[in-house]
C-alpha cells in the first residue's frame, strides 16, 4: 500500500506537499490512499489503465537515477576515443560550412583588409567568418593559438581564463574557457567546455573545436555555459610573403541565455574583430616592432568606467 501511494503521488503531489501545512498533507495522503485502493491493477509501477509501453511519469529523483541496465561509466580510454572523434567531426562540419560559398554577407570590413561575413545556416543559426592576414607564419600562429592556448588570457583581455583539462594527444585536448566579463559586453560572462583538435594538411593548419561534456566538469553555478562550435580556424601561408598568414575563422556560437538576436549578432562579429586586434598586438610585441602595450592583462571583473568596457558597449548601443 505505502509504496503505491508514494508512486502515485510522487510525480505531482510530492514537490507540492513539501511546502504544505500538515492538514493539507494529510488530505493528499488520504486521497492517494483512496486512489490506490481503486487502482487494484497497479503492477510494474503503473496502473492497469495506463497505455502499454508508455513510461509511467513517476521516476526516482535524478540523483538517485541508476544507470540503465548494462550501462556503465565509459572507461577513460573509450572516453578519449570518443573525444578524438568529436574533434574530427567538428573539423569536418566546420570545413563544410566554410566551403559552401553561397549566402555569405559582409558584416564588417576594415581598411587593413579584415572582413567578417555572416550566413544563416538551415535551422536559422547565424555563423560568422572572419578573414584577415597576419604577420606570422602558420606555424607561429599554431603555437600561439593551440600549443600555448592557456597563455591566451595574458594577451587577450576578452578571455578571463583558459585551462587545458585533458591533453589527449598532440592534436586533441579538452579545454575550459571563461570569457572576460566585458568580452561580449551586453552578453555577459560565459564559460565553455570544448574539445579542440588540430589537423595539418599540406601547408594548411586547421584548429577545430566543439562544445563537449565531461562528467568531471558539469555546468558551473553562476555561469551560463555557452556552446562553441563546430568551429574552425584555418591558417595558411599568405601569397603576400613569407611569415605572413591568411586566417579564416568560423565562429559558430550559441551564447545561451535570453538575449535579443540583434545584440548577439552584433557582439559576435565584434568579438572576432577584437580578438584579431589583440592577436596582432601580440605578434607586433613579439617581433619587437612596437613599444610594449600600455595595457597589461586586465582582471576579469573590470570596473564600470573602464574605457574598454564602454568601447564595445558604445559601439553596440550606437548601432542599435
Ligand atoms: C560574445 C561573448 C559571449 C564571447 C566573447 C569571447 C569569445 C570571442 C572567446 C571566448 C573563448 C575564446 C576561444 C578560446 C579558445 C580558443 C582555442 C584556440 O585554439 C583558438 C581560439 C579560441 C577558439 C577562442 C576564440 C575566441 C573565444 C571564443
Amino acid at each position: 500500500m505505502l509504496p503505491a501511494v508514494v508512486k502515485l503521488s510522487c510525480g505531482i503531489t510530492y514537490p507540492l506537499s513539501r511546502g504544505m501545512a500538515g492538514l493539507q498533507r494529510t488530505t493528499i495522503a488520504a486521497v492517494g490512499r483512496k486512489l490506490a485502493h481503486h487502482q487494484t491493477g497497479i503492477q510494474a509501477g503503473h496502473p492497469s489503465w495506463w497505455p502499454r509501453g508508455l513510461p509511467w511519469p513517476c521516476r526516482p529523483a535524478a540523483r538517485e537515477a541508476p544507470r540503465g541496465r548494462g550501462e556503465r561509466r565509459p572507461s577513460l580510454q573509450e572516453e578519449e576515443v570518443a573525444l578524438v572523434q568529436q574533434g574530427q567531426e567538428a573539423l569536418k562540419t566546420a570545413l563544410a560550412i566554410l566551403e559552401d560559398q553561397s549566402g555569405w554577407k559582409t558584416e564588417i570590413s576594415e581598411e587593413n583588409g579584415l572582413i567578417v561575413y555572416s550566413k544563416v545556416l538551415p535551422g536559422a543559426k547565424r555563423v560568422f567568418r572572419l578573414e584577415a592576414e597576419l604577420d606570422a607564419s602558420p606555424e607561429e600562429l599554431h603555437d600561439i593559438l593551440f600549443v600555448k592556448v592557456e597563455d591566451m588570457s595574458s594577451w587577450n583581455p576578452s578571455i578571463g581564463r583558459i585551462k587545458i583539462l585533458r591533453q589527449i594527444n598532440a592534436e586533441t585536448m579538452v579545454t575550459h574557457e571563461v570569457s572576460a566579463e566585458t568580452a561580449g559586453n551586453l552578453i555577459g560572462q560565459r564559460d565553455f567546455l570544448s574539445v579542440r583538435h588540430c589537423s595539418r594538411e599540406d601547408s594548411r593548419i586547421c584548429l577545430a573545436g566543439a562544445a563537449t561534456q565531461l562528467e568531471s566538469l558539469p555546468p558551473q553555478n553562476g555561469f551560463v555555459r555557452a556552446e562553441d562550435g563546430p568551429t574552425c580556424i584555418i591558417l595558411e601561408a599568405a601569397d603576400s610573403g613569407r611569415d605572413r598568414s591568411r586566417i579564416t575563422w568560423l565562429l559558430n556560437m550559441d551564447v545561451k541565455g535570453w538575449l535579443p538576436k540583434s545584440i548577439v549578432n552584433q557582439a559576435l562579429p565584434r568579438a572576432q574583430v577584437d580578438f584579431t586586434r589583440y592577436l596582432r598586438q601580440r605578434l607586433a610585441e613579439a617581433s619587437g616592432v612596437t613599444a610594449p602595450r600600455q595595457e597589461r592583462r586586465r582582471s576579469v571583473n573590470v570596473e564600470l568606467g573602464d574605457e574598454w568596457h564602454f568601447g564595445t558597449a558604445g559601439r553596440i548601443g550606437a548601432a542599435l
